[in-house]
This record gives structure tokens, sequence and C-alpha cells, in this order.
């Protein structure tokens, strides 16, 4: 790249007369492409903020992740995850999180989407009280998706978002009422290696809050926050120390920003099993900074698996039977809304799987039936409001919540779920009921090569047999097929008792890829890449050693360094 010195740093000299590279602070080093509007975004106060924050955290988070390996360890030794008896004083103790704030009262449907910039345009305009923009779950973090990304936050929070769909001959622009704006960052086990801060990758969602912190709080704050804000979803967490390292990350950018403390506001997905015996520690340590907790059911369900990786007795049986109607499900969900509406705030649900199905109209009444059947469950268990993952689905969600939810915004008052705080360690833990089939090993292989195929394209979510996956619900296949395998299980739900073997594995995944080339076409099959997706699936599904998560290996194979150099982390 021109106008970088050794080692792709701009020395002091150079710096002022750089034109076709960023102006980088010191120790920051940028190798991701140059791009003009890019370097609206990467200006050097904006990298200075994130540099700082990641010499101010980058132990605290080594530390943290030090602590989920030990974790790992002493459940792959045999133990359990529970509570935590050295904070018995904090789930016991009458305290509350900060009031929610108005501009936030009303979450009753949320979508959620990529940051992807038409997308983001009609999810503001969608009708839903909240949306999500993310930068995780539905996002392939390539350097491209990830700066557009910012760009496209940047605009929507001024207002002036556009998007000409040439094709179409269509223009996107905001409404006057739009959704108001959270934005989930990368979890915290994930780099960015197109930034590097002293020597090291950054940490992804460092890079992910600083920059779009730094550009947006005034606006956010002015034009949607109505003085609050801006507003974060914060996932994956395993440990209420994690919560910590985030509320000092927000203490820091207040200060930086010369704003109140407790303006910033996130959401925290309670999404790992270790996690839901930590929610009332979570919320303690981000009182100040708290609006809920939300069910994120999929990488649950993900992280049930991951946790009992080494416990063959804990077996999930195939994906589809691991619904919110499962006992440990149930119990998540009902302890989540105890939890949040004890401390005052909003307990969220989570995201129902279905999309609609346009060229069926029959089918599509019957998954709009299931989301409707979820939501219901949702919201009389004492949900405030839910995920939608498309905008077809929001009129049916909205009139399930408006129908039983009254007139009120939430039901942090009224559904105080006491009875919930009975459920013990076994309810949360208990193993699921059902069947392992042929099928599901079938599936599995086939949305998790599909996804990932997708993913390393740069699409992060996508619609497969008329669901959305994304990285969540691609862990799940992941997993399952690992740990089948791992334990030779015998499918037991289709009367074949077969054995699953690495021999029968290489065979449903030469039978899946001749199947996914049929769905999707030869010339898509070919111009795609499903035979790398298909590589990288088989050896993540064979390891010796379960990858902790399957985005990690696949970031490997879009890290696009310019100028090129040795781009494996
Ligand atoms: C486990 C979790 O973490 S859940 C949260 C993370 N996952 C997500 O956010 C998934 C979000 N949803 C999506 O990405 C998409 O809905 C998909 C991929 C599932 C389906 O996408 P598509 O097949 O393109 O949907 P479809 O063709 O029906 O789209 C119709 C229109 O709705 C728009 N649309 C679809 N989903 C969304 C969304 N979530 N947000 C905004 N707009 C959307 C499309 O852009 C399209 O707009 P247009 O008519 O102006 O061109
Ligand atoms: O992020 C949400 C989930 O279900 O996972
Ligand atoms: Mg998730």
């Amino acid at each position: 790249m021109m106008g970088l010195g050794v080692n792709g740093y701009a020395s002091p000299a150079m710096r002022k007369t750089v034109t076709t590279g960023y102006d980088l602070p010191d120790g920051v080093d940028i190798r991701g492409r140059y791009d003009e509007e890019f370097a609206k975004i990467l200006t050097r106060d904006a990298l200075q903020f994130v540099a700082d924050l990641q010499r101010e955290f980058r132990n605290h988070i080594k530390y943290a992740m030090e602590c989920r390996k030990e974790a790992k360890m002493r459940y792959d030794g045999g133990a359990v995850p529970g509570f935590d008896p050295a904070t018995t004083y904090v789930r016991e103790g009458e305290w509350m999180c900060a009031p929610v704030p108005p501009a936030v009262a009303d979450r009753r449907v949320e979508i959620t989407g990529p940051v992807e910039r038409k997308m983001i345009i009609n999810a503001l305009n969608s009708g839903a009280k909240v949306f999500m923009a993310d930068f995780e779950d539905a996002l392939s973090p390539s350097w491209e998706n990830l700066m557009r990304g910012h760009v496209n936050l940047k605009d929507a929070v001024d207002g002036t978002i556009s998007f000409h769909d040439k094709a179409r001959n269509r223009v996107y622009k905001l409404n006057g009422q739009t959704a108001k704006l959270f934005v989930r960052p990368r979890g915290w086990h994930l780099p960015e290696a197109h930034m590097f801060i002293d020597g090291e990758p950054a940490t992804g969602c460092l890079v992910d809050f600083g920059l779009y912190f730094y550009h947006n709080y005034a606006a956010f704050r002015r034009n949607q926050g109505a003085g609050f804000g801006p507003f974060f979803y914060l996932p994956k967490m395993e440990h209420s120390r994690e919560a910590r390292i985030w509320n000092n990350v927000f203490e820091k950018a207040e200060k930086m920003a010369g704003i109140e403390k407790g303006s910033i506001r996130a959401t925290v997905l309670i999404e790992t099993l270790p996690a839901v015996f930590q929610m009332d520690e979570i919320l303690y340590e981000l009182r100040d900074h708290s609006v809920g907790l939300n069910c994120g059911r999929w990488d649950y369900i993900f992280s049930y698996v991951k946790t009992f990786q080494a416990h063959p007795d804990r077996l999930l049986p195939d994906r589809v039977q691991v619904g919110m109607t499962q006992h440990f499900m149930r119990s998540y969900s009902d302890l989540l809304i105890r939890t949040c509406h004890r401390r005052g705030v909003h307990a969220m649900g989570g995201m129902a799987a279905q999309i609609p199905i346009r060229d069926d109209p029959a089918a599509n009444e019957a998954a709009l039936e299931l989301v409707r059947k979820d939501k219901l469950r949702e919201v009389k268990a004492g949900h405030d409001g839910t995920w939608a993952a498309h905008p077809g689905l929001i009129p049916a969600i909205m009139e399930v919540f408006n129908n039983n939810m009254g007139h009120t915004p939430h039901q942090i008052q009224t559904m105080k779920r006491e009875e919930a705080a009975h459920l013990t360690e076994e309810d949360l833990l208990q193993r699921p009921r059902g069947v392992r089939t042929m099928d599901g090993l079938r599936l599995n292989t086939r949305v998790g090569i599909q996804y990932l195929a997708a993913w390393l394209t740069g699409t992060g979510s996508v619609p497969l047999y008329n669901l959305m996956e994304d990285a969540a619900t691609a862990e799940i296949s992941r997993v399952q097929n690992w740990q089948w395998l791992k334990y030779g299980v015998v499918l037991d739900g289709d009367g074949l008792g077969v054995k699953v073997s690495l021999d029968l594995f290489g065979r449903v995944v030469e039978e899946e890829m001749a199947r996914i080339e049929q769905e999707v076409g030869k010339e898509r099959f070919k111009k795609g890449m499903y035979k790398d997706a298909g590589k990288i699936f088989t050896r993540q599904c064979t390891a010796p050693t379960l990858d902790d998560f399957l985005t990690l290996d696949a970031y490997n194979h879009i890290v696009l360094h310019r100028p090129k150099a040795s781009s494996r982390l």
C-alpha cells in the first residue's frame, strides 16, 4: 500500500502527506484495504480511542479467556456448571439496575440483521420497535463487511442513509419513524486481523464498539436515544467477569465523550450454558448500564453441547427437536424473566428460525403459525419483547404481543415469576429428550456446509430450507456432528440402529455435497466455495479436539491483507 513505511506503519513525517493510506496513531497498523470511505471511519482520533481501549483492557480480556479455558478443563473432567457460592450475596441481595431509558421502554418486537446497507434501511423502517444491527452471528467479518458496516451505521445514525438498487431502480430511504438502533459487536474471542495494535491483532469487539461509539455517540443521543445511548447487545459471555470488562469499557467511553455515567446501555445475551448461572452477577456488574437480558437460544444450544463435549451421557437429540419447550430451555427462559424483572429490566425473548415462504401459501401459513405459537409462549411466560429475523414476520409477532401484554410497554412490574426462583441446577441442565436420526446427521451436514460456503463468500445469514441460518445455528450442526462422531452414537430414531463412524460420515459428506450441487445448480456450485466449505466442515467435525468456534478457523480464510502478506493469524 502506498504511503506506508516499514512494516506498514506510517512514519510521523509521512503521516501529513499520506493520500492513499490511513492516518495512523503510534502503534496502530491497518492491514486491510485502503478506501476513502473507510478512511472517514478509520480516522486518527477514532483509532487512538480503539488503541486506548485495547491497551487498557487487553490483559483483562486475556485473563477472562484463560478462565474460560480453565472452566472448560473442569467440565471436561466431569464437572457441570452451577451457581457460584462465592456470589450468593449478589443473587440474594436487594439491588436494582438503573431505570430503563424512556426511548427503549417499549421493545415488544426487535428485528435483527447484518450491517448491510439495504437491510439496515429496511430494518429501521420495518415497524419493529428496535433494530439490532449485527457484527456477530449474522455477519461474516470480512474487512469489507466490517468497514462498510461502519459507514452504513454512521449514515443511519445521522439519518442520511440511502441506497439505490439499480437493477430494480428503487431508492431506499428512512421513514419518518424508525426503530431504535442497538449494535451487537463481536464476541470477546474473535480477533480483528486487519488491525494490529502494538504488534498484536486487535480484539474484534473493541474495534466494533470503539469505532461505532466514537463516530456516533453524539448524533445517537440527539436523534435516537433522547439523551441516552448508544445502545448495545453483548454476545456470548460466559461469566460476570466478562461483563465487568464491558462495564469498564463503557465507563471509559463515557469519560472520553464527556457524557454522564449510565448513558450507554446494553442488553446481554444469555447464550452460553455457564452464563445462565451468572445472570444476577452479570446484571450486577452492568447495573448502571443495563437494559436487560435476552434468551439467545441458538448459541445456548450450541453451548450446551460444547460445555458437555466430554459428557457422552448428555448427547443432544436431532437439532430440530431441541426447542424452547424442552425442560432445560423453558427453565432458562423462566429464570431469565424472573431475574430481569426482579432487577427492573427487560427480559427479551429469542429468535424463531422460521422465515416467510414466498412460493407456497400453505407452508407459509404453517411457518407463521409456528412463529405465533413460539411468541405466545414467550409473552405469556413474561418476556417483554422478542426477536424477528425478517420484516415479514413483524405484524404477526406484534399482534401476539399487543394482544397479550395489554397497554403497558413491558411486563417488568406485572410478571414477577417469583416461582421461578425455585428452579434448580438440575432443571437448567436437564438432558433434552428426543432421538437421533440419519436425517439429523444429513441435515446438519448439508446446512453446515452451505452456511460455511456463504460465510466464506461474505454472507453471514442465509435462508436454508425455509429457515434462517446464521453462525449460531450452524454451530449446532457442527458440534452435534462432532460429538456424535466422537462417541460413535447409534442413530436410534429411525429404526436403523446405524452407528456414526468416520466411514459413515465420509459417505454422508459425499452424498450431501452431491445433493447441494443438485439443489444450487452446477454453475453456482462451481463458482461458490462449497468444496472449501466441505473440507473445512469435515475437518471441524472430525478434529480430535473440538474447535471452540467454527468462525475462528474459517476466519483465516477471509483475512485479506493489503499489501499482500501472510494472512494466517
Ligand atoms: C441466532 C441469532 O443470532 S439471530 C440474529 C442474527 N441473525 C439475523 O439477524 C438474521 C436476519 N435475517 C436475515 O438475514 C434474512 O432475513 C435471511 C437471510 C434469513 C433471509 O433473507 P432473504 O432470503 O434475502 O429474504 P427475502 O428475500 O424474503 O427478503 C425480502 C426483503 O426483506 C428484506 N429483509 C429480509 N430480512 C431482513 C432483515 N432481517 N432486516 C432487514 N431487511 C430484511 C430483504 O432485504 C428484502 O428487501 P427488498 O424487498 O427491499 O429487496
Ligand atoms: O444470538 C442469538 C442466538 O440465539 O444465538
Ligand atoms: Mg448468538
